[in-house]
């Protein structure tokens, strides 16, 4: 069948719109089945830990938030109502995380709690003290800065972005570009994990063949050992993006359809072309604002190659 061609202009277009046949059907219902015996899911308890460890943090984030506030005496009544958010981003936002997934969490606190010092220094001491936490580790310097710590057990990656707000808004919106105005690129790429995860959610025809798909491809993955960012692999965000535009050009497909044409179109890309789900947007393109951040464009910037790790990383302007 046709190659989908990797032109930014024909991108969004699906190159197949057939549904699935009844022997789809049971092909998929087996698929799943086989990934639920290989232990993919989480049980019911590991679920419900990974919520308590979620919840607790909130906790702490927030007490810590208000601790903060009143030391530097605030107006009355604002510490009480100063909060940060925990955000959970990565594959357990994108509702494919199985047993041993970390968990990636981004806190956003208002305007005068600074990394540095606050969540760093601070939240870190609080963390050190906190006795569910072991495997501390500060990562201040890193490319995008983080705290490493297990919480009963559980690897968490804690990540921090403060908004240009007095206070942060049970629902802040992070989609849209003016989240990014005036903010340093240490918070920019901090934002940029939950802003990806939605984003490739919305960009999906069907969220749920897109996560079947996924789980079996990240399973795939791990079973022949190249599922791994640090070593030069792709990763998690990065097959994502890869099933989510094998999931575009195949709108109404079932995921037994999707996984083997994941692997045809993927055995046959024209690689280093980029895989892309949207179109770049550049702030020149009539945006509402010059953020004059770095936009991920190979065409532009010659750092930028066809590897699917960048554009998450890079492109930091999506609608
Ligand atoms: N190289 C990278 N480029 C862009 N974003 C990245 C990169 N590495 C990590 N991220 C962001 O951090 C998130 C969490 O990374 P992580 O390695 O935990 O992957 P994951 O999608 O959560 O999969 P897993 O189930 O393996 O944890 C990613 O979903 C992505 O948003
Ligand atoms: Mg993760």
């Amino acid at each position: 069948s046709a190659l989908p061609i990797s032109s930014p202009q024909t991108m969004a277009s699906p190159i197949f719109l057939v549904g699935p046949t009844p022997a789809d059907h049971e092909s998929t219902a087996q698929l799943e089945k086989h990934l639920r015996e290989a232990g993919l899911h989480e049980s019911a308890e590991e679920t419900a830990a990974r919520e308590d460890v979620l919840r607790d943090l909130q906790g702490i984030v927030d007490r810590w938030v208000k601790q903060l506030t009143t030391q530097r005496e605030y107006p009355d009544g604002m510490a009480e109502h100063a909060t940060a958010l925990l955000l959970p981003f990565g594959s357990y936002r994108l509702g494919v995380h199985g047993r041993g997934s970390d968990v990636d969490a981004l806190v956003v606190g208002p305007a005068y709690v600074d990394r540095h010092h606050d969540f760093f220094d601070v939240l870190g001491g609080v963390l050190a003290e906190t006795e569910a936490v072991t495997e501390l580790q500060l990562v201040p310097g890193a490319y995008v800065p983080v705290i490493k710590m297990r919480f009963r057990g559980v690897q968490v990656d804690l990540l921090y972005a403060s908004v240009c707000l007095p206070a942060v808004p049970m629902d802040l919106d992070l989609r849209g570009r003016s989240v990014l105005c005036g903010l340093d690129m240490a918070t920019v790429r901090s934002l940029n994990g939950v802003r990806v995860a939605d984003e490739i959610l919305r960009l999906v025809p069907e969220a749920g063949a897109f996560r079947t798909t996924l789980r079996c491809v990240k399973h795939w993955a791990k079973a022949r050992g190249i599922y791994s960012n640090a070593m030069g692999f792709v990763g998690g965000v990065g097959w994502a993006i890869l099933v989510a535009r094998v999931c575009q050009l195949y709108p109404n497909a079932a995921p037994s359809m999707l996984v083997p044409r994941f692997f045809r179109i993927f055995s046959q890309w024209k690689w280093p072309s980029p895989v892309m789900l949207k179109d770049i947007e550049h702030d020149d393109d009539g945006g509402e604002m010059p953020l004059g951040l770095p936009v991920w464009d190979p065409r532009r910037n010659p750092r930028a190659t066809g590897a699917t790790s960048c554009p998450s990383s890079r492109r930091h302007t999506p609608a």
